[in-house]
């Protein structure tokens, strides 16, 4: 798929970090001067997130290719995500532009937070593969995107973005500022209005929301969180409960405050006082460490947004490596990311654990033993491990494993992977004892035929003598008297 970035601010700057970190390469237009170190600071708060985010290896990240006018940028493309200043004469402008240059059939996503299709439509040539895909900030991390305009371009713009890790919603029918913005701004204006009136200061509004509903909200919503809130009488009794209080004037609702000089001042110096002490990228980089934390939580539930997160590790697991003609096999390679280094300014040791499981998987894959047999419960498990760190490594570098198949029976095999630096340089060796699993059951179980005779054809490359340091263990050091 070749993706399209025209504006790379906030929004613009958090899509491209999307694209590339899951793999595809970006061609970007931006006239802003600094444009290039803006995205180049976001991209590191992304990827320094994802290294978190993620267990499963991430993909190679896509290419982010520069360009000097929006003609060259969409040249080509089959998907071009505009996130230009919410201005609809600029946009419209800019639409112009992409539809003079984009093939035809290219769709055109809007990142507009308020403007309709309908809108964006005006004057267009093609005017159908113009939606509206509104997603949130960070938009490396959140899934969520509202995809406005229908038709097949909505589908298709779907089919991609699920592809990226979204959760595309789709609004069959057009208002201004979608679903959550209309939200979101509703909630902004109380709470406006509770600083006007000099009831609450913008961080006991903040510590409102985070030390409570924020919380439920983030993994429930709100009619759900207020299904319970209704006891075991549920959504019925919370309505005659409190429908009757949508009367009474606990809000102001549709009136808005007047965003005067005094009101600007008492907000920015409040929040100067509650925020001032961190940069932006710092405040991003606490946000974007909360997050990834939410999704962990999420994702060992299996619930919200930890859905997405997990279907695109699986996708990231499941990455068909073509198969080596080569032996040893060279079936996984990793980048070390920046949150795999520790104190010592080295990976930390559980990365290179993490390493070879993962060329355990690709193994895994290689040998036939994919998600269908999981499915069906069967598994191979890791029942003894040496690792012997040979080399630091540092962030950035790039590592790969050469893998061999040293031994199989009926129920097991053993593995020896190597982990070299780019250059062939030796960073560290993993052997490893497998073992057939019946899920199930929990118990070790022969192989499928089918199996063995993979592995047997795997060996039948395995010619050169053992590694020396293969079936040792630990060097023998003891306490006095231990021995
Ligand atoms: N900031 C937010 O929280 C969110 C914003 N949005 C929407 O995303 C869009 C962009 O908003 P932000 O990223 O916040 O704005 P921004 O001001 O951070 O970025 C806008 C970018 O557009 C670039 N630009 C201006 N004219 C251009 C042109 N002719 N060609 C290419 N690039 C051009 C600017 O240089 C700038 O880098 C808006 O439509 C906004 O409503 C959507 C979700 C959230
Ligand atoms: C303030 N805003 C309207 C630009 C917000 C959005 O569009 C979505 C978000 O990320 O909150």
């Amino acid at each position: 798929m070749k993706i399209a970035a025209i504006g790379g601010g906030v929004i613009g700057g958090g899509w491209i970090a999307r694209f590339i970190l899951n793999g595809h390469d970006v061609s970007i237009f931006d006239p802003h001067p600094e444009a290039q170190r803006i995205v180049g600071e976001v991209m590191a708060n992304a990827s320094r997130a994802y290294d978190k985010l993620f267990q499963a290896p991430l993909p190679e990240p896509g290419r982010l290719i520069w360009t000097s006018s929006i003609a060259e940028a969409v040249a080509g493309m089959d998907y071009i995500q505009e996130s230009v200043s919410e201005r609809l004469d600029l946009k419209h402008r800019i639409i112009a532009e992409i539809e003079a240059a984009a093939p035809k059939d290219a769709i055109i996503g809007s990142s507009t937070s308020g403007f309709k299709p309908s809108e964006l439509r005006q004057g267009a040539k093609h005017p159908d593969r113009i939606l509206v895909t509104h997603p949130f900030n960070p938009v490396y991390l959140l899934p969520v995107v509202e995809v406005v305009g229908g038709g097949k371009a909505a589908d298709r713009a779907s089919a991609l973005l699920s592809q990226v890790g979204m959760k595309p919603v789709t609004i069959a029918r057009e208002i201004d500022a979608h679903i959550g913005d209309r939200l979101l701004e509703a909630v902004w204006r109380e709470a406006l209005w509770l600083v006007k009136d000099g009831i609450a200061s913008t961080q006991e509004i903040d510590d409102v929301i985070r030390y409570g509903f924020g919380l439920r909200w983030a993994q429930m919503g709100l009619f759900e969180t207020y299904r319970i809130a209704g006891g075991e009488a549920g959504m019925r009794h919370f309505l005659a409960q409190f429908g009757p209080a949508l009367k009474w004037p606990w809000t102001k609702l549709m009136d808005v405050p007047d965003l005067d000089d005094a009101l600007i001042d008492q907000i920015a110096s409040q929040s100067d006082a509650q925020s001032g002490a961190y940069s932006i990228r710092e405040l991003e980089r606490i946000r974007d460490d909360n997050l990834v934390g939410i999704f962990h939580a999420l994702k060992a539930n299996d619930w919200g947004a930890g859905q997405p997160l997990r279907e695109a590790e699986n996708r990231f697991y499941k990455r068909k490596v073509a198969a080596p003609s080569t032996y040893p096999l060279m079936l996984h390679q990793a980048r070390v990311g920046a949150s795999w280094v520790d104190y010592n300014g080295h990976m930390t040791e559980f990365r290179y654990l993490q390493v070879f499981g993962d060329a355990t998987d690709a193994f895994l894959i290689h040998m036939g033993l994919d998600e269908s047999w999981i499915a069906k419960g069967f598994s191979a498990y890791t029942v003894e491990t040496h690792i012997r760190h040979l080399a630091e490594v540092k962030a950035g570098e790039k590592l790969r494993v050469e893998t061999r198949l040293l031994g199989h029976d009926a129920k097991r095999f053993r593995l020896h992977h190597h982990i070299l630096r780019d250059n062939g340089d030796e960073v560290a060796t993993g052997e490893h004892m497998l073992v057939f699993v019946d899920t199930a059951k929990g118990r070790s179980t022969s192989m499928p035929h089918q199996f063995q005779h993979r592995l047997e054809e795997i060996a039948r490359k395995e010619t050169g003598p053992l590694p020396d340091h293969a079936g040792a263990g630990i060097r023998t050091l003891c306490t006095q008297g231990a021995e």
